[in-house]
């Protein structure tokens, strides 16, 4: 399965090992923060496309959530690993995350919002599920720097969201018809691997 690819991806197991080369670290925290830019830009724009109530309460929920992630979570440790200003700036964003991005904005357009909640539930959902797993199998280090990234997507409020979005879209795919499903699960196992595409690059 695509998740457990990216559960014994090199990068992964060296982050949950502890032995990971922090300058490799840095980069991805500066990848994923642009990424995250991005991820909070297009559940802003789905927000605003939404007319019922408990979408627009969920997408509200996931906003907050991703707030966390990017100025709670992410910055504190880009400012804990040294990441300057000057490097933010000067920091090229790998080609994978500028196609995984605008692939998610595609879904949007060409296949409807439903779509683009699917792609996006994959990004939250899938790295639960790879930061738990790769923690079980490889984690040994409680005191490594690299702790806390798999604390934050292991942490019950980040597991309740998910599980509310994925209620959510059972309920509104309850009615779908089977081309239409296939449609939703392409999309998912695309994301799938655009995520281990950007593992792979860094
Ligand atoms: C690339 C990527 N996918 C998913 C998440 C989780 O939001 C993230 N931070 N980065």
């Amino acid at each position: 399965m695509l998740w457990d690819k990216e559960v014994n991806n090199d990068f992964i197991v060296q982050m949950a090992k502890g032995v990971l080369d922090i300058e490799r670290f840095k980069n991805y925290l500066m990848q994923d923060y642009f990424y995250l830019l991005d991820y909070l830009d297009i559940l802003k724009k789905l927000k605003n496309m939404c007319v019922h109530e408990s979408l627009t309460n969920h997408l509200d929920k996931m906003i907050n959530e991703t707030m966390h992630e990017t100025y709670s979570v992410h910055v504190p440790y880009m400012n804990r690993v040294g990441i300057t200003q000057n490097e933010i700036f000067n920091c090229k964003i790998e080609l994978v995350i500028k196609d995984y991005i605008s692939y998610i904005k595609s879904v949007i357009e060409e296949h409807t919002m439903l779509g683009g909640v699917i792609a996006l539930l994959q990004c939250s959902w899938g790295y639960a599920y790879v930061s738990e797993k790769a923690w079980k199998l490889y984690g040994n280090d409680e005191h490594s720097v690299y702790k806390d990234w798999f604390d934050a997507y292991s942490m019950g409020s980040y597991i309740d969201a998910n599980q509310d979005w994925i209620d959510l879209i059972n309920e509104m795919t309850r009615y779908l018809d089977t081309d239409q499903a296939e449609i939703l699960c392409d999309i998912f196992v695309k994301c799938a691997q655009f995520e281990n595409q950007f593992w792979n690059v860094l």
